[in-house]
């Protein structure tokens, strides 16, 4: 399992803008390395915030967009227009700006698309994109994931039937605290087969799931503290989500 790291920024902004700084580097690093990466997305506001400071940054031109592969960790399962898909955020944050291949993005069904209103036929649709030719989830490069007040992460909520899944990779979840209630969401057993996971998280909101994740909370009560990837687990927050750290942790100056 990979160590734990903790970078806390002054304030969402700086926090947003040196994630997707960070995204560039490593996605140009593993494309040197491998010829192509694989990127999971998340929602969330800081999740699709630093999608908006990647599309304002020059930088973004040093990635080879039609080597790059997208998927997500979870989705609102709502039609495909709705402003409440991740999705869409995606897209009119990043995706719809740069020269991606379409055939490399891979989103998961709306509920208006091509299985109806059926959550778990998308849910099994995706975990079949995942497993593709060869019968694995990918070790995906880097996975960004949010996390929720209350210890979600994806949509893996508390205590709920997700997240005591163990064999499927992708499934319906039903029920969620947070609108809309119906979503697909990635497992704790997918979303460690990533070698890097960031868990981004701004504001005070955030501090207590942070706070209990990192003291080594169980996954059940808190499922964020379950996501870890194989290389590197690399928490980004902001003063306010790491305002209940005890520890200190490494504060960039810029
Ligand atoms: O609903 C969701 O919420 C979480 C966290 O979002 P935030 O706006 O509270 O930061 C996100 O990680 C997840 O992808 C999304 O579907």
């Amino acid at each position: 399992m990979s160590k734990t790291e903790v970078v806390v920024y002054e304030n969402p902004d700086l926090l947003a803008a040196a994630a997707a700084a960070r995204l560039v580097t490593r996605i140009v690093d593993v494309q040197a390395a491998k010829g192509s990466a694989s990127v999971v997305l998340t929602g969330g506001g800081t999740g699709i915030a630093i999608l908006q400071e990647l599309r304002d940054s020059s930088a973004r031109d040093a990635i080879d967009w039609s080597r790059l592969d997208v998927y997500w960790g979870d989705e609102r399962f709502v039609p495909a227009d709705s402003d409440e898909r991740n999705e869409k955020q995606a897209r009119e944050a990043l995706l719809d700006h740069v020269p991606l291949d379409p055939r490399r993005v891979h989103a998961m069904a709306p509920s208006d698309g091509e299985f109806g209103d059926d959550v778990d036929a998308a849910a099994a649709a995706y975990a079949e994109v995942l497993s593709g030719d060869h019968g694995d989830v990918p070790a995906f490069d880097i996975m960004l994931l949010g996390l929720g007040g209350e210890g979600h992460t994806a949509s893996i909520f508390p205590e709920s039937p997700a997240v005591y899944e163990k064999e499927r990779s992708v499934v319906a979840v039903r029920d969620c605290p947070k609108p809309p209630p119906t979503r697909i969401s990635l497992t704790l057993p997918a979303i460690r087969r990533a070698q890097d996971i960031w868990l981004v998280t701004g504001g005070d909101a955030k501090a207590d799931a942070v706070a209990q994740a990192l003291a080594g909370a169980g996954e059940v009560q808190i499922p964020v503290a379950g996501a870890r990837g194989t290389r590197r687990t690399l928490w980004l927050l902001d003063r306010g989500s790491a305002s209940k750290l005890t520890k200190v942790y490494q504060t960039p100056t810029a």
